[in-house]
């Protein structure tokens, strides 16, 4: 039987427009739209994937950008285990939003910690020759902004598509291995207490 740590929950933040939803799709029904409409509020999809020989079922979560719907995104960012920060490359201001972006996942997910909490970057619309944004500056702004890992990606060719959410599991099980949270599940509780009496008694 799967334990609840298998099922990771991924969000999908960044401008209305920015393609979260194509990338959505692209991910689970390998197709491309290319005259998608806006969302509205946020919707989900599961996948079952293995990464590292480790089985998980990684639930996308796709929320609306644009800034009337911010009020029907919000409440959905709590136990979020990765957050996917979106902009697209051939829009200068949608990069220069994912400080905010970061700063509202952080307070609506009710984040403790930051700095440890596992973000990804993704600039999309590769394929789009015109670009606003230099992989270079993006770059910096990860580096600079905790460390996050970068991915410039194509829902229209797939591009790098399925790399960067096998990415998200595998910063999700990093951090899950350091902080120990997978020793834990709900049919396999170690209770401390107990094995500390056992080996009392036993020696
Ligand atoms: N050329 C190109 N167009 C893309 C790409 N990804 C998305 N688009 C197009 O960009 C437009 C917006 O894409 P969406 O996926 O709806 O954007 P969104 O981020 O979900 O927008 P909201 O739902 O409003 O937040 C659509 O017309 C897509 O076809 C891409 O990688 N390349
Ligand atoms: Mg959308």
């Amino acid at each position: 039987m799967m334990s609840k740590s298998a099922l990771l929950k991924v969000i999908l933040l960044g401008d209305g427009g920015v393609g979260k939803s194509s990338l959505m799709n692209r991910y689970i029904t390998n197709k491309f739209d290319s005259h998608l409409f806006h969302t509205i509020g946020v919707e989900f999809l599961n996948k079952e994937l293995e990464v590292d020989g480790r089985r998980v079922t990684l639930q996308i979560w796709d929320t609306a950008g644009q800034e009337r719907f911010r009020s029907l995104r919000t409440p959905f960012y709590r136990g979020s285990d990765c957050c996917l920060l979106t902009f697209s490359l051939d829009d200068g201001q949608s990069f220069q939003n994912l400080a905010n972006w970061k700063k509202e996942f952080t307070y609506y997910a009710d984040i403790k910690d930051p700095d440890s909490f596992p973000f990804v970057v993704l600039g999309n619309k590769l394929d789009i020759p015109e670009r606003q944004v230099s992989g270079e500056d993006a770059r910096k702004w990860c580096r600079e902004n905790g460390g996050h890992p970068y991915f410039e990606t194509s829902a229209k060719d797939a591009t790098n598509v399925a790399s960067a959410f096998e990415e998200a599991v595998r910063r999700i099980q990093m951090t899950d291995d350091r902080d120990g949270h997978l020793i834990s599940t709900d049919t396999n509780t170690v209770d401390l207490q107990r094995k500390s009496q056992a080996q009392n008694s036993c020696c």
